[in-house]
């Protein structure tokens, strides 16, 4: 029998994972490899499995990082692709505070020794938050490093936002931090499947095996709006919520449009696509400490707001 490749996509909340997955599925379709996707997110619905096409099996890990709290479910959800599906690869989107080697702990389990061969972790990094990551907490600059220190292939994706001379120091850091790693330097994570293939996992130095997130509080909150929002409203909310929200990612409805829109917010950077199916108004947003309390406030006020006349 022969075994089915896994490949593990780690990177930090929004810097391109799945991007990089649409773009290795288009790739993989027009080869006609048969491929699954396994996809971890911290919150208790998952936004990003609808950029996944339809014809691809697709198990969720919700509410809880692979990397610690639901490390068994991933043995689970990976026995049961093997036993449903005639495979040739596995993709797993861990969460953006995942710690891969920890990931890669969980693939390798005895059970799989045969049927499973890891290809290895691609790392991809926001390159204007490497460059900027000094305003994060010391835990996330820990984990931004060992996500790259662990790779065997680095993406250093979003360049479009870096000038030039930046780069070229981005690029010095990331080699410095890991020799032996691929780096490839990309621009929504556009990559030919070639240059992720053929690569297997090197040996893996020891790491401490802390649990990053409690020591971030890394937590994610939802939140459903029942009626349309103003977009003024929502982008003053935006300029004024707790900069310790990294990430908000959602279907939202606003005022102007009959069309909901599908909303990502990464990094201080909003970014609106028009829907058109219809979809539940669900936002969920990501970040250290946050207050749910004052945040399902601040979010029921923007809803009246809106819609006082
Ligand atoms: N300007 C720019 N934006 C990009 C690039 N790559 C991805 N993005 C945008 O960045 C946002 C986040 O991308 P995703 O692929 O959803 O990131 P992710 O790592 O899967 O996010 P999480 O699952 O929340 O951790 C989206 O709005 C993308 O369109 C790039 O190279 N340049």
């Amino acid at each position: 029998m022969k075994s089915v490749e896994v490949y593990i996509l780690s990177g930090f909340l929004g810097a391109g994972k799945t991007t990089l997955l649409q773009n290795i599925l288009t790739q993989e379709k027009q080869l006609e490899r048969k491929i699954a996707v396994i996809m971890n997110e911290l919150g208790e619905v998952s936004i990003d499995s609808n950029a996944i096409p339809e014809e691809t099996p697709l198990k969720e890990l919700l509410n809880g990082c692979v990397c610690c709290t639901i490390q068994g479910q991933l043995e689970v959800q990976l026995e049961n692709m093997l036993r449903e599906f005639e495979l040739d690869a596995i993709y797993i989107e861990t969460t953006g505070v995942a710690h891969p080697i920890e990931v890669l702990d969980a693939c390798m389990s005895p059970l799989f020794a045969e049927k499973l061969s890891i290809q290895g972790i691609i790392t991809i990094i926001d390159a204007n938050r490497w460059k900027d990551r000094s305003h994060l907490s010391i835990q996330l600059r820990k984990l931004l490093i060992e996500q790259v220190q662990h790779a065997d292939i680095v993406l250093l994706n979003k360049i479009d936002q870096l000038k030039e001379a930046e780069q070229a120091n981005i690029v010095s850091e990331v080699q410095s931090l890991n020799t032996n790693g691929k780096l490839l330097m990309t621009e929504f994570a556009n990559v030919p499947l070639s240059q992720l293939r053929n690569y297997h996992v090197t040996s893996k130095s020891p790491h401490q095996k802390t649990h990053v997130h409690q020591h971030l509080h890394m937590r994610s909150f939802v939140h459903t709006f029942s009626k349309p929002i103003d977009l003024d409203a929502f982008e003053q909310f935006l300029k004024e919520m707790p900069d310790t929200i990294y990430r908000i990612k959602g279907y939202i409805r606003f005022t102007h449009s009959d069309k909901p829109f599908l909303f990502q917010y990464s990094y201080g950077m909003p970014l609106y696509m028009k829907e058109q199916m219809n979809r539940k108004n669900t936002l969920v947003f990501i970040g250290e400490n946050l207050n749910h309390q004052v945040l399902e406030t601040t979010l029921l006020q923007l809803e009246r707001h809106s819609n006082d006349s």
